[in-house]
């Protein structure tokens, strides 16, 4: 054995030996031809290459964003892959520490061919002198391995599919946020938005409620129209009608329909017009801006009416920072309402990508008419009390009803009587476990019954009011002529 082992030692020392030789006074030219032939040797024994996918994707991928895409196409489980938790070796390249045990092999198949995907993480080296507090994070990776000579179907064809897949299967697993500046805050956070309201659970009529669902999926597919005309792709839509009627609730089913976020937008918690301009800037593209009850919001609505009755010489703009500061004092706020016009037309146009902007409302009447022209609230919409179509929806949801025989007997009491599809959703509710369907359709019947009694009494009082009233008048009169 120590005959071998001293052996293999001096060929090891030979060879050693006669390599640096032929290094130091191998003339260049025969030196590189023999080069290129290990180069083609070692090629013959080992086929395949690797290539990391940011050679490929950078002119269009950040690298963090090629890793995420990869990683979607990869965890699919539509794909062919099977992933293998490879122990490598310690590698020391100089730069770079790559640590045991954190690659993962992925086995996929595309058009017949086989290919690996090698991930991991990169850890930076230790730093060598100084501390530092922060420090620097691991860079993740992907490499693929594939024979080469597929190269130019898998740099091309097969990359592309691979993004193509992966930014679907994002899309598809992507949380909605619903974003809040709440609590006097001047930047946004956020929940996971999870509202379950669809299209189809909303009690409305069924063409009105059509009409809304192709304007909405016009509007997502129009980003070329509203480039030919020069307008910037968003569109404004006003939402109002009495408490209850559905206003929030139309506003998460558009979200959940077109898969948007939502920004809910507490003006009250927005300092000033700068304030409101940096959040607004700081929206993400396909998103549902929200300013619910725009009318308490602030009093965005009295400020016209206030330049108006000011002498015609004071300069608006002077009446209406008067009229903000005074507000301030009140609110704690100095959005004005031409802040919030100016976000609307000129700031907007300047955030690019697809935005639908809500206003909801209990009081349409009382907004000022520059905030909700057409060209700015695009759409009105007014949600109003339950009809007999909406009534039907809301039992479906609540009953899993789609017809009862008392359902007659509500159609005819639910044209007489203004009932809220919030009041009408709360009465089909069980109130116990023993209630069922139809003890559930009777405790509307009686509400419904109820309201019905209660508007005539009060249709009759009125009556007798004015009868009053005109009887008051005419003995009046009847005095005056007798004085
Ligand atoms: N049109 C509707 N379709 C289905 N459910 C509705 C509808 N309207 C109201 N509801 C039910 O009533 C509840 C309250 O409705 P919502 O908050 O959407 O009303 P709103 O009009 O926004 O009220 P407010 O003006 O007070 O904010 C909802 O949780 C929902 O369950």
């Amino acid at each position: 054995m120590p005959e071998t082992w001293s052996a293999v030692g001096s060929a090891l020392v030979t060879f050693i030996f006669f390599w640096d030789m032929f290094r130091r006074y191998c003339p260049p030219e025969i030196r590189s031809y023999f080069e290129k032939c290990t180069a083609r040797l070692s090629g013959f024994l080992n086929p395949n290459i690797q290539v990391s996918i940011h050679e490929y994707t950078g002119n269009h991928l950040r690298p963090h964003e090629a890793y995420s895409i990869v990683d979607a196409y990869l965890s699919s489980n539509s794909i062919n892959a099977k992933r293998l938790k490879a122990e490598m070796a310690k590698e020391n390249d100089n730069k770079l520490m790559l640590s045991m045990d954190e690659y993962e092999e992925t086995t996929d198949v595309f058009n017949g061919v086989q290919v690996t995907w090698i991930s991991g993480k990169v850890s930076p080296p230790p730093r060598t002198g100084g501390f530092s507090y922060y420090p620097e994070p691991e860079r993740r990776f992907y490499k693929l391995k594939f024979h080469k000579c597929y190269k130019k179907m898998m740099t091309e064809e097969y990359l592309e599919h691979v993004i193509r897949k992966g930014r679907e299967i994002q899309a598809r697993n992507r949380q909605r946020k619903l974003y809040t500046n709440g609590h006097s805050k001047s930047y946004w956070s956020h929940i996971v938005f999870e509202h379950p309201a669809r299209f189809a659970t909303l009690a409305m009529e069924p063409e009105k409620k059509e009409e809304i669902v192709e304007d909405l999926l016009t509007f997502t597919k129009s980003k070329d129209y509203y480039a030919r005309i020069g307008k910037a792709w968003k569109r404004g839509y006003l939402l109002y009608g009495p408490p209850g009627t559905g206003k929030s609730t139309m506003i998460a089913a558009m979200a959940n329909l077109l898969d948007y976020d939502v920004y809910d937008l507490e003006l009250t918690s927005v300092k000033d017009n700068t304030e409101l301009r940096k959040l607004l800037t700081e929206t993400t593209t396909k998103s549902i801006i929200v300013i619910e009850d725009i009318d308490c919001s602030l009093d965005l609505t009295g400020q016209r009416k206030k330049k108006e009755e000011k002498p015609a010489q004071e300069n608006p703009e002077k009446v209406e920072k008067k009229s903000s500061r005074k507000e301030k004092e009140e609110s704690g706020s100095m959005v004005t309402l031409s802040g919030l016009l100016n976000f609307i037309d000129g700031l907007w146009s300047a955030c690019a990508g697809e935005r639908l902007i809500v206003f909801t409302t209990n009081y349409v009447d009382k907004l000022d008419p520059a905030l909700t022209r057409r060209g700015r609230m695009d759409k009105h919409i007014e949600l109003s009390y339950c009809k007999y179509e909406g009534f039907k929806v809301l039992a479906k949801n609540y009953l899993e009803l789609d017809g009862h025989p008392l359902f007659q007997t509500i159609e005819e009491l639910i044209q007489e009587v203004e009932i809220t599809p919030a009041d009408v959703a709360e009465n089909l509710m069980p109130k116990s476990a023993k209630e069922g369907p139809e003890q559930c359709l009777q405790n509307l019947i009686c509400i419904l019954k109820e309201t019905k009694n209660r508007k005539c009494r009060e249709d009759k009082d009125a009556e007798t009011n004015d009868d009053a009233e005109t009887i008051e008048d005419a003995a009046a009169v009847l005095d005056t002529h007798a004085m």
